[in-house]
């Protein structure tokens, strides 16, 4: 069995991707962020606040014939945005791309932080880090795909993510027509429940590869490709325009700038992510002014190789053989 759920950007800066997802019986549909950096499937319910809950879609489980209240259980999670959320739990059937597991621990929100209730486009998100990660309490939950992965024709996930069109997320399949070049497999550290990995080196424009490693993860829920301050003085140093911005925090340029090409290797390939992809948005509507693709990641403390970089590869979320594969879309 196999499932396969297109994804849509949720704005012309490619912030963030929404997948539907069917939960309950009769399906009650809602727009999530699948998320490899986090382990909790949780959604804007019947539970949250009237007043956090407007311009949402919600969860209702009193309408759903197949949910259940997963007495005592709570949950509660904080991200690396700072934004967060908690509330209680049921199990109810959950269907993505046509793939369904029956007894899904679904987290209600009977509490959401600010950006949540402002970021109207989503109504929660489904985590497919690593089991570990979990944060329901006093017994931690299954993912969605961990739970579909013994039912999967092959116990792995597909990420093929674009800029301002439609991509998609393959379960128990990969489809390599989505893809140019061959997929490269690396060792994935699925123990602090995120999908770590290391990059061999990296280069800017079509410089060859320094073998300079870099260790970090793979997350389709942060937006930008995130990398020590040397690799982002490197590359914006061939940005004539680029300086620190302070209340953008983070490096804009002349949105006119043709920008180069960032490359990293991993698998014995090379992901080479185009200038194009490397020039956010401009930092407010009809600015000429323009917000970097890559910044630093000093201040989270872990390399994040997020949807500017995953936009340039097909990403195989390989949980079986514990590894990643990536391959040159
Ligand atoms: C340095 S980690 C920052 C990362 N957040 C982000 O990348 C958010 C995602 C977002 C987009 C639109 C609206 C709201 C939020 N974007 C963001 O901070 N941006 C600021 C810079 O310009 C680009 C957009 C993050 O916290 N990712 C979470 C999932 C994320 C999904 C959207 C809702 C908020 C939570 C998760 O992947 C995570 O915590 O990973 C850990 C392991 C770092």
């Amino acid at each position: 069995q196999t499932g396969s759920a297109n994804t849509n950007p949720s704005d012309s800066a490619d912030d963030e991707y929404i997948t539907s997802v069917s939960i309950g019986t009769p399906a009650q549909v809602l727009p999530l962020d699948f998320d490899t950096g986090s382990s909790d499937l949780w959604v804007f319910s019947s539970e949250t606040p009237k007043s956090s809950a407007s311009g949402h879609t919600l969860y209702s489980p009193s309408k759903s014939s197949t949910a259940k209240k997963l007495s005592g259980s709570t949950w509660s999670i904080e991200y690396g945005d700072k934004s967060s959320s908690s509330g209680d739990v049921y199990t109810d059937v959950v269907t993505i791309g046509g793939f369904s597991v029956k007894t899904q621990a679904v987290e209600s929100a009977t509490k959401v932080s600010t950006q949540f209730v402002q970021d109207t486009v989503i109504s929660g998100l489904v985590g497919l880090g690593f089991d570990v990660g979990n944060q329901v309490s006093p017994r931690p939950q299954k993912t969605w795909f961990s739970n579909a992965a013994n039912s999967l024709a092959e116990p792995l996930f597909t990420a093929d993510l674009r800029h301002q069109e439609t991509g998609s997320y393959n379960f128990g399949f990969i489809d390599t027509s989505l893809a140019k070049g061959t997929i490269g497999y690396t060792p994935a550290d699925g123990s602090e429940g995120y999908w770590g990995f290391t990059a061999t080196g990296y280069s800017v424009g079509g410089a060859k590869l320094n073998r300079n490693s870099i260790t970090g993860i793979a997350d389709t829920g942060t937006t930008l490709l995130l990398l020590p301050d040397n690799i982002v003085d490197a590359y914006y140093n061939n940005v004539e325009s680029a300086q620190y911005d302070d209340s953008q925090e983070g490096v804009v340029f002349d949105c006119s700038e043709d920008l180069p090409s960032f490359s990293f290797g991993v698998g014995g390939q090379t992901i080479t992510i185009s200038g194009d992809l490397l020039n956010l948005t401009p930092i407010e509507e009809g600015s000429s002014t323009c917000f970097g693709g890559l910044q630093s990641s000093a201040d989270i403390g872990i390399n994040i190789f997020g949807d500017v970089a995953l936009k340039a590869a097909l990403v195989v979320f390989d949980l079986g053989n514990e590894r990643l594969g990536w391959a040159q879309k």
